[in-house]
C-alpha cells in the first residue's frame, strides 16, 4: 500500500548553496531533495557533500522529508557520497540513473534501512521498471525527463507526448508494487501556465506530486496535487451514503447521480487521508 505521507511538491536544491538549503527549511515544500548530481559542479562536489550531509545531521527541516540524491556509483564521487549520506540518515537516499534491481540493491547494502529513492530517466531504466520497482528497499520513484528526453533524442513538448510511454510505463511499475511516484521537473519556472498544465497533467495520470527547481514553483504545484474541495466533499458524501446503504444490506448507492461501491470508497477514503496528511503537515510546518 502506498504510503498517505503527502509529496506534493519535491523541491531540488542544489547541495553547494548554502543560501537555498537555509531557505528550504521556511519553504511550503512537502519533500527536499538536496542534490549532489546534476545540480552541483564537479570543482564543488566534496564541499557540497560536507555541506548536505552536516546539515541533514542538524535536522532543520522540520516534518519536510528529507532526501539526499548522491552521483552515480560510476563517477568519482559517488561511493562517497552514499557512505556519507547514509551516515547523516535522511528520510531517503536518491539514486540517479537506475537502470536494474542490482542498482536498488547495491545502494541498500550501504544505506541498510534507510529508503532507496530511484530516478528512472534512462531508456533502459524505463525497460526494466517493472523489476526496479519490486526491489526490496525501494520506496518511491522520481522520473528524470530532462536525462530521458536526451537520452531518447526526443523533444520537450506542452502535451509531453514523446514521454508518455515512459511516464506510463513508471506508473504501472510502482502502483503494481505500492511505491509512491512523482513526476519530473518543468524546465521554465517563471512560466505559471506551463507549469499548471504539466501539473494537471501529472496529477490526472496519477503522479503522487512533481519535482521542482524553484520555489516560485511551489503554489501551484501544492495547489493542484491537493484534492480539492469539490472533491472531498463527494468524498465525504460517497462514504456517508455507502455506509448508510451496507447498513441496509446494499452494496450500492448514489451519490450526485452517479452510482458509488467498494472501489469508489476505498478511493474516496484514500482522498480523505491525503487531505488529514497535508493539514498535519502543513499545521506542523507553521
Ligand atoms: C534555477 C536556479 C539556478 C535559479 O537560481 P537563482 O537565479 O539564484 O534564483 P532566484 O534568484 O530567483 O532565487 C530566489 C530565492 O530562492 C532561493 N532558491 C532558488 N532556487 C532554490 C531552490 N531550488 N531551493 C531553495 N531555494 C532556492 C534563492 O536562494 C533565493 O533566495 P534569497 O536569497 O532568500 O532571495 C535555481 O533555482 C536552482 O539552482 N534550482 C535548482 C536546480 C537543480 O536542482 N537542478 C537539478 C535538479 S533537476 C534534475 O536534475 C532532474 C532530473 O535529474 C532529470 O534528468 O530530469
Ligand atoms: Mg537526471
Amino acid at each position: 500500500m502506498t504510503e498517505s505521507r503527502p509529496r506534493r511538491s519535491v523541491l531540488y536544491m542544489p547541495g553547494s548553496k548554502q543560501r537555498a538549503l537555509e531557505k528550504a527549511a521556511t519553504l511550503p515544500a512537502d519533500a527536499l531533495i538536496l542534490d549532489l548530481e546534476d545540480a552541483v559542479a564537479p570543482a564543488e562536489k566534496v564541499a557540497a557533500r560536507d555541506l548536505v550531509c552536516e546539515t541533514v545531521k542538524g535536522r532543520p527541516f522540520g516534518a519536510r522529508e528529507v532526501i539526499i540524491r548522491v552521483n552515480g556509483s560510476d563517477t568519482e564521487w559517488g561511493a562517497d557520497d552514499l557512505l556519507a549520506a547514509a551516515a547523516a540518515a535522511p528520510d531517503a537516499i536518491l539514486i540517479p540513473k537506475v537502470n536494474s534491481p542490482e542498482d536498488i540493491a547495491a545502494a541498500r547494502s550501504v544505506a541498510g534501512d534507510i529508503a532507496i529513492w530511484a530516478m528512472m530517466e534512462t531508456p533502459l531504466g524505463i525497460l526494466n521498471a517493472a523489476q526496479i520497482a519490486a526491489a526490496p528497499g525501494l520506496t518511491c520513484m522520481v522520473m528524470g525527463t530532462n536525462d530521458l528526453v536526451k537520452d531518447l533524442h526526443a523533444a520537450h513538448t506542452p502535451d509531453r507526448l514523446p514521454l508518455i510511454t515512459s511516464l506510463g510505463q513508471c506508473l504501472l511499475a510502482a502502483r503494481a508494487h505500492g511505491l509512491a511516484i512523482v513526476d519530473g521537473v518543468y524546465n521554465a519556472f517563471k512560466d505559471d501556465e506551463g507549469l499548471r498544465a504539466s501539473c494537471l497533467q501529472g496529477r490526472d495520470m496519477g503522479f503522487d506530486g512533481k519535482t521542482l527547481i524553484h520555489p516560485l514553483q511551489l503554489a501551484i504545484t501544492n495547489e493542484v496535487f491537493a484534492p480539492s474541495a469539490a472533491a472531498l466533499e463527494e468524498a465525504e458524501a460517497q462514504v456517508t451514503a455507502f455506509e448508510e446503504a451496507t447498513a441496509k444490506g446494499e452494496a450500492v448507492a448514489v451519490v450526485n447521480g452517479r452510482i458509488v461501491e467498494n472501489l469508489h470508497v476505498e478511493n474516496a477514503r484514500r482522498l480523505l487521508a491525503e487531505a488529514a496528511a497535508i493539514a498535519k503537515l502543513e499545521q506542523q510546518a507553521a
